[in-house]
């Protein structure tokens, strides 16, 4: 759904029709920022807009993959930076002490020893390092006369499941490509998530096609709540981003989108739909694991 969630450089929300004072929902800002080369003014712009969101009462920001620097194999070794030593880390950690809130900060190119990762840092309200995960599956793909693209060239995978507890809400992070891999996602819902984050960047090509079918399928299967977060879209980048961030419900109904230029999306996540949606269609405990069992458990 598009139109009354889309707004252009502003903070826009909405409130739920029948929400009440009671329900354990949170609202988070999802800022599909606009991404350039120089570094000190990304991570800047990023702050702004995380105090920018607070004003219009998110308690929980989330940025876009790759927000401090261009996305491309070339750009990862000269933006990385030490997590959470890093400018970048320092500076996220203090606005979400600032504001209070929690703070997904998107993706940075980490370094760590000689590796390289993409990685998303999670602070709560008072600047702590919540969360930190690296991105699992690397974005190496080959569409002919359309686009390749080779993180593994430069990145390191990462190798584990994240996730975090906020107020009593368990929140899954994976990064971009990994929204790809079912049963990572699966392991997210069966460990009692009830929304999973995903800084992204799309492209031209396979955003059109796949990046709303998958936050919705993903959403339906796993009956949870699925926020995706993009750059906005520069024409002149190397790397074009979909743009497009958006709020799918655990019905799978897209319940937020942007279109491509920048705009925060403010919409509050009920958690009590997923407890409804599983009720009422309660496939999680109606699987016949007698026949298949695809999921491992949980590697703690
Ligand atoms: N940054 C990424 O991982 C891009 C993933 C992507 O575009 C896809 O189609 O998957």
């Amino acid at each position: 759904m598009m139109g009354d969630n889309t707004l252009t450089d502003a903070v826009h929300w909405r409130f739920r029709e029948d929400s009440n004072p009671y329900v354990r929902g949170l609202k988070v800002a999802l800022v599909q920022m606009a991404v350039g080369s120089d570094k000190a003014k990304n991570v800047a712009s990023a702050v702004k807009q995380i105090h920018r969101a607070k004003e219009a009462g998110a308690q929980l920001v989330a940025l876009p993959e790759c927000f401090n620097s261009p996305y491309g194999t070339k750009f990862f070794d000269e933006y990385a930076e030490e997590v959470p030593s890093g400018a970048t880390s320092r500076a996220l950690s203090k606005a979400a002490a600032e504001t209070g809130v929690c703070v997904v900060g998107g993706s940075v190119p980490e370094r760590f020893g000689n590796k390289l990762y993409n990685t998303c840092t999670v602070w709560d309200g008072s600047g702590k390092l919540l969360a930190q995960h690296r991105k699992v599956h690397l974005f190496d793909i080959r569409i002919p006369n359309k686009m390749t693209f080779r993180e593994s060239e430069v990145l390191s995978p990462g190798d584990q499941i994240t996730t975090f507890d906020l107020a009593g809400i368990k929140i899954g992070v994976c990064i971009c490509y990994d929204l790809r891999f079912y049963e990572m996602l699966h392991l997210m819902a069966q460990e009692g998530c009830a929304l999973i984050i995903c800084p992204a960047a799309f492209n031209m090509t396979t955003g059109p096609r796949h990046w709303e079918l998958l936050a919705r399928s993903r959403a339906n299967d796993l009956q949870l709540w699925m926020a995706l977060v993009s750059p906005a879209r520069d024409t002149t980048a190397a790397y074009v981003a979909w743009g497009h961030s958006m709020l799918v419900d655990p019905w799978g109904s897209v319940v937020g989108q942007l279109k491509e230029s920048e705009g925060t999306l403010i919409h509050e996540v009920d958690v009590k739909v997923v407890e409804e949606v599983r009720n009422n269609i309660p496939v999680r405990t109606q699987r016949r694991t007698d026949l298949y069992e695809t999921v491992k458990k949980f590697k703690k």
